[in-house]
């Protein structure tokens, strides 16, 4: 890390140096009469609404309590049990939250009817007051309403983030991706950590120019913390504001409301922190620094006033990016890992198209992406077999809509069941197998993907106007970090102290709050031949 960041960080703690307000634990006494009887009155509207809204046709959905409907009905994982209900109701099903209805889409036909193809009704987002308003201050483009602001902010991202203009960060990808590699060479153990360093490195690398991140670096500490607070502050029960948003009406200053302070304060202290960064990307881009100069940071200042955001509103930006892009593409990268383990035969696949082409005197690069099918093959399946997001992220409809003869409210929660639709029986029969194939065609050069996935064989990365807005950073990254992976290792089950062999559960998938991820598990990792090392390091001389 460079010297200014550290320096700039120091400074700013230290002008900051006070203790952050816990976040209340007891609720006094007259807020939670103040709660019950906006309880009692949310449930007298709710009751109302949702008569007047049974009245009209919403989808079908498992029947539920009077008033409370399916609030206790979604338990433990929630992608399962939405699966269930999918395979009962079918492509659209509802439930009704104490009145809100939720949608859940199911099919990849009746995902992009509605997401691509209506994408004006379905683009805005379900609003957290502590998440989106108060700790971000309505600036995180994934929770930004749909409006001016947002369409700017994703102009912006997109002009950085494009396929095209994606091709500027291969270079610092490439240098994680052998980095990567050299790590897992000297500690196979830690591997998952690797892979979640590495994933952030690259990021961090392509949003501010910055080198490599060593693994204990006290920034990427704080910004995961800041990506923690925000990923718990939208868990449901939360904050009692989410149910009675008035009251974040009530002033900091009355002391009332140690939370809203608690939001307030870390919103200053991380706009503080991400607005330095910018300060230091440009000050290093105009001393001539290659890597700040080509950055995402860079890249926004220098077309600012055409894209009409502030600096907060670029510091937010790119703060988001790693937000939203550093620990799903570390999941995906663990999910390859078990995948491999369970599938030897891909493995042995994948490795003998890089030998062919690549061979074992160099590594993988960019360059040989058109030649390796089956690498970008294993690329899709890692994304359609498990996903990181099984459920995207929240979307909201912005007016009444009717679709098949349902009627689908404005203000309705909708919810793209992605795991339903990367697993639907009638578009991949074997769903459960991992099986990179079926994503090419007979000559096994050429990729194909059944209708409405966006020609990338899955829906991980969403739909319509709100789709990911770093899937090709995404799929770039996976691409020569798995080319890397395969070229330079065997990845196979470990053994217990008997010798037997430990399988872990492919079914076994753990909901992180920002992230779902296969649970810890070991495996063995080696070298696949003697020259790795020397060459890997070579290839890293040469980068420099
Ligand atoms: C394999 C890794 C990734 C997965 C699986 C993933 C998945 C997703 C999904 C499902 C959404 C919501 C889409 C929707 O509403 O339909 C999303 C949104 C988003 N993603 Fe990613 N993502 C990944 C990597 C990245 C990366 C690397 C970046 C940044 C460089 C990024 C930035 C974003 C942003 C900013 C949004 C919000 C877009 C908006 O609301 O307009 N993601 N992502």
């Amino acid at each position: 890390m460079c010297a200014e960041f550290q320096d700039s960080d120091q400074t700013m703690d230290s002008q900051t140096s006070f203790v952050m307000p816990a976040v209340p634990q007891v609720i006094p006494l007259p807020h939670v009469f103040a709660a019950l009887g906006s309880l009692l009155l949310l449930y007298a509207v709710n009751v109302l609404v949702r008569a007047a809204l049974t009245r009209r046709k919403l989808p079908p959905g498992p029947p539920g309590l009077p008033v409370l409907g399916n609030i206790w009905d979604v338990k433990g994982k929630a992608w399962l049990q939405y699966s269930a209900w999918a395979r009962q109701y079918g492509p659209i099903f509802s439930l009704n939250m104490a009145g809100t209805p939720i949608i859940v889409l199911n099919t990849h036909k009746v995902a992009a009817n509605l997401l691509d193809r209506r994408s004006t009704i379905y683009s805005d987002r379900t609003q957290s007051v502590m998440a989106g308003e108060i700790l971000t201050g309505g600036v995180f483009l994934v929770f930004t309403p749909y409006g001016e602001l947002w369409r700017r902010m994703r102009r912006a991202s997109h002009e950085e983030f494009s396929f095209t203009a994606c091709k500027k960060y291969q270079p610092v990808q490439t240098r994680e991706a052998y980095a990567l590699v050299s790590d897992l060479l000297a500690d196979p153990r830690d591997w998952r950590e690797h892979l979640m360093r590495s994933a952030a490195s690259s990021i961090l690398s392509a949003l501010y120019g910055w080198d490599r991140l060593k693994p204990d670096d006290h920034l990427v500490h704080r910004i995961h913390e800041h990506t923690g607070r925000i990923a718990s502050s939208v868990l449901p029960g939360r904050f009692m504001v989410e149910y009675l948003p008035f009251l974040k009406h009530i002033p900091s200053w009355t002391g009332l409301v140690p939370w809203k302070v608690w939001g307030e304060t870390w919103h200053k202290r991380d706009t503080a922190m991400f607005e330095e960064f910018v300060d230091s990307t440009t000050a290093n881009a105009q001393k001539g620094d290659p890597n700040a100069a080509k950055s995402f940071v860079a890249g926004l200042v220098e077309n600012q006033e055409r894209h009409g955001l502030s600096k907060k509103h670029m510091a937010w930006l790119a703060g988001n990016m790693f937000g939203a892009g550093a620990e799903t593409t570390a999941g995906q990268l663990i999910i390859f890992v078990l995948a491999m383990i369970l599938h030897p035969e891909v493995q042995a696949r994948a490795q003998a198209e890089i030998d062919a082409v690549v061979g074992r005197d160099r590594a993988p690069t960019f360059a040989d992406r058109d030649r390796l099918p089956y690498i970008r093959a294993c690329v899709r399946e890692t994304l359609r077999w498990r996903t990181v997001g099984p459920l995207g992220v929240p979307r909201a409809t912005s007016q009444d809509d009717w679709y098949e003869g349902y009627y689908i409210p404005k203000g309705a929660v909708v919810l793209e069941n992605i795991w339903a639709m990367n697993s639907d029986p009638n578009v991949f029969p074997d769903y459960n197998n991992f099986r990179p194939e079926r994503f090419l065609d007979e000559s096994g050069q050429n990729e194909i993907a059944p209708p409405d996935t966006h020609n990338m064989g899955h829906v991980t990365y969403g739909f319509g106007r709100r789709i990911c807005a770093g899937y090709n950073f995404a799929n770039q990254s996976l691409f020569i970090d798995l080319a890397c992976l395969l070229w330079a290792f065997n990845f196979r089950k470990a053994k217990d102290e008997r010798g037997q062999e430990i399988t872990p559960d492919p079914d076994d998938m753990r909901d992180g709050g920002l992230v779902v991820t296969p649970p810890t598990f070991p495996c063995e990792i080696t070298p696949r031949h003697p020259d790795v090392a020397s060459v890997i390091e070579r290839e890293r001389m040469h980068m420099v």
